[in-house]
């Protein structure tokens, strides 16, 4: 296993609240990661601090690949997605929803457009360098759209689009920058069973073929129990288990921590999600 991320001992404090509380786990190059647990246990904040949103209070985020480790902590949110390379997506949809599916793949492209134009007029009108460049950006464009079967509606406003269909297409814009780091904030919220094994199939083949790592926060356990090669729970900021699924699924610890103390006994629902086997993706209880 070749670590991808390490993140050594974030704490996250926001006033008098401690979101993030001395948090350290490691998510390898070419793995789907989870990071679970119940409502507000601090799992979107993990991502804030590794793109840039917030800077930690404490802690080390270092990113290894090709021969450089980047520290996420000490770099601003653009040199994030350029250079350490870690793309996201955000937990409510953040598509362009006048632009059409085509231009939401190209947009994503932006920097590396920009770069080959050297900033000058005179590139973005006529240098070969830039127009190899915008051919390469479409080409890619095109490649996610058959990737996520959205080539016939190309051309079609983003906003327009099926729930599903956009939450696969923040996806692929997301893949569109190139990233070494995928972080995915709750892609399957909202999605109906057959779009929820559509996106472990999405998933997978973004681990498998394009050999990316994923960071992936979900409260559909069908997700995360099929897909993840890992999974870090966290309750209230801290880390309180991790392991392969079907560890993390039998674990004490995090069934109290959907539960409360005092329940003796997992809600079918709640205990069928651990499982994996509800599509339904319930939210993480005590919230
Ligand atoms: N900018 C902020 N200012 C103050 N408190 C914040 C801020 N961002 C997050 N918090 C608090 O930090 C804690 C963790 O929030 P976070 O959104 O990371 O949880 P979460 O695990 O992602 O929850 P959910 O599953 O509901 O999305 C919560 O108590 C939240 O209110």
């Amino acid at each position: 296993m070749t670590v991808l991320l390490s993140v050594e001992h974030l704490t996250m404090r926001f006033g008098g609240l401690t979101a993030i509380d001395d948090l350290s786990f490691t998510a390898a190059a070419r793995e789907i990661t989870a990071i679970i647990g119940p409502n507000g246990a601090g799992k979107t904040t993990v991502f804030n601090c590794l793109t840039g949103f917030y800077k930690p209070t404490v802690g080390r985020l270092a990113l290894t690949h090709s021969g450089t480790t980047y520290l996420l902590e000490q770099l601003d949110g653009h040199c994030i997605a350029k250079d350490a390379k870690v793309g996201r997506t955000f937990q409510n949809i953040r598509l362009f929803p006048r632009m059409t599916v085509l231009e939401n793949l190209i947009v994503a492209q932006h920097n590396r457009l920009m770069r080959a134009s050297g900033f000058t007029i005179l590139g973005l009108l006529g240098h070969p360098r830039y127009a190899r460049a915008e051919k390469e950006a479409v080409e890619l464009a095109r490649h996610w759209l058959e990737r996520i079967r959205l080539t016939d509606l190309a051309d079609r406003d983003a906003g327009n689009l099926p729930y599903g269909a956009q939450r696969r297409l923040e996806i692929a814009r997301a893949m569109c920058t190139q990233p070494t780091l995928l972080c995915l904030d709750e892609p399957a919220a909202g999605l109906n069973p057959r779009e929820s094994a559509d996106l472990n199939t999405l998933l997978r083949a973004i681990r498998d073929e394009d050999g990316v790592g994923v960071l992936l926060i979900e409260h559909d356990m069908s997700v995360v129990m099929e897909i993840s090669d890992h999974v870090v729970v966290l309750d209230y900021g801290r880390r309180i288990a991790g392991g392969p699924p079907d560890a993390v699924r039998n674990d004490p610890a995090v069934i109290r921590a959907y539960l409360g103390e005092d329940d003796e006994e997992l809600p079918p629902e709640i205990a069928a999600d651990l499982a994996g086997q509800s599509g339904a993706g319930g939210q993480g209880a005590r919230g």
